[in-house]
């Protein structure tokens, strides 16, 4: 078993990533139903949620059949990140996660996300005031380095942990790599191999096959896995995983009636949520996703992505359904 701090997880746990754009609540709720141990929410802005921005507000969303779930915020001065937890505590989520890892320029020009790694001393002692400020539990989410030449996450990690993090989710890659080249996991491994190291150690970074998934167990030795891109569209990836991990072998392809109805209960939720012009609007951009590899079916997507009415859209999957039933999806 695996736990962090009181939540406790079956061992080697998957956790979907924080996903600008993509970890919505509709989104989150499809993949705890298809395995995901832990969901996070995308980054919230700290100075975003101080000044009480609508848009970073909806973002603490949460919803009882989601747990255990972490939100993620991202910021680099103490103050706002301390009225943020103040604030983040109210949507009482079972995580808070600090986002030490964002590789994108106006995040990291203001020394947020990866910005602080080339402060490890201001990493610590932030994380250190937002452990001391509230009893939820605070987790890391991180990059090796900021570049080839500055790699100390061993060490890193060992601060973090000792100044009260209670887990660590570090993606094999540095800032300056932004997604480009392999992720490397060997100092993932590193880290997990330190004696002094007691928190969960969580891997990251191009976990796109079951396979991997498993080398990253068995040959890594991490504690669990976090997934990104290979859940966008296809939020069954936790299940394939979890089948493998039982049986040795994959689970037969995703259906076209699955993934329509996927397509189908994503709108809804979305609706459900945000109402219907937000929820029609903000749901287009999964649908390529879903039914990648269906040949000539632009024609469907277009009516996905251009109509405003949820009625025309969910029209649009039974038409799916009709032109294309017996479709057979590879893996
Ligand atoms: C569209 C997109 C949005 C992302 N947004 C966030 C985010 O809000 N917070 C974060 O910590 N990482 C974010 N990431 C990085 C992922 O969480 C993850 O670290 C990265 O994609 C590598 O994992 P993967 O190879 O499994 O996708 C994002 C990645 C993508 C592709």
């Amino acid at each position: 078993m695996v736990k962090i701090d009181n939540i406790e997880l079956p061992d080697f746990p998957l956790l979907l990533a924080p996903m600008e754009d993509v970890s919505d609540p509709p989104f989150r709720a499809l993949c705890k139903e298809q395995g995901a141990d832990v969901v996070y929410t995308e980054f919230v802005s700290s100075e975003g949620l101080i000044r009480n921005a609508a848009k970073s507000v909806m973002k603490l969303d949460i919803y009882e059949k989601e747990r255990p779930v972490g939100i993620q915020i991202f910021g680099a001065n103490l103050d706002s990140m301390l009225q943020t937890i103040d604030i983040v505590a109210e949507s009482k989520p079972d995580i808070i996660d600090i986002n030490f890892g964002c590789p994108v320029k106006k995040v990291v020009s203001k020394g947020a996300g990866a910005g602080i790694l080339k402060d490890v001393c201001l990493m610590e002692q932030l994380t250190a005031e937002m452990v001391k400020r509230t009893n939820i539990p605070i987790t890391v989410k991180t990059r090796l380095g900021w570049d080839h030449d500055s790699i100390r996450i061993v060490e890193v990690a060992e601060r973090l942990q000792d100044v009260g993090c209670k887990a660590i989710s570090i993606h094999g890659r540095t800032r300056a790599q932004m997604y480009k080249g392999e992720a490397d996991w060997k100092p993932i491994m590193d880290v997990k191999n330190n004696p002094r190291m007691h928190i969960p150690v969580f891997g990251n970074g191009d976990v796109d096959t079951p396979e991997k998934a498993m080398l990253m167990r068995d040959e890594f030795g991490l504690d669990g896995c976090m997934i990104g891109r290979a859940s966008i569209g296809n939020p069954w990836f936790f299940k394939q995983v979890k089948h493998f991990f039982e049986t040795g072998e994959h689970l037969a392809p995703i259906s076209l009636e699955e993934r329509v109805e996927a397509a189908r209960r994503h709108l809804q939720m979305s609706i459900d949520w945000k109402g219907e012009i937000l929820g029609v609007f903000e749901t287009r951009r999964h649908y390529t996703n879903y039914f990648k590899g269906i040949p000539h079916f632009k024609e469907y997507r277009m009516k996905m992505v251009t109509s405003d009415r949820a009625k025309d859209v969910f029209a649009a999957f039974d038409e799916v359904l009709d032109k294309f039933a017996g479709y057979q999806f590879f893996e």
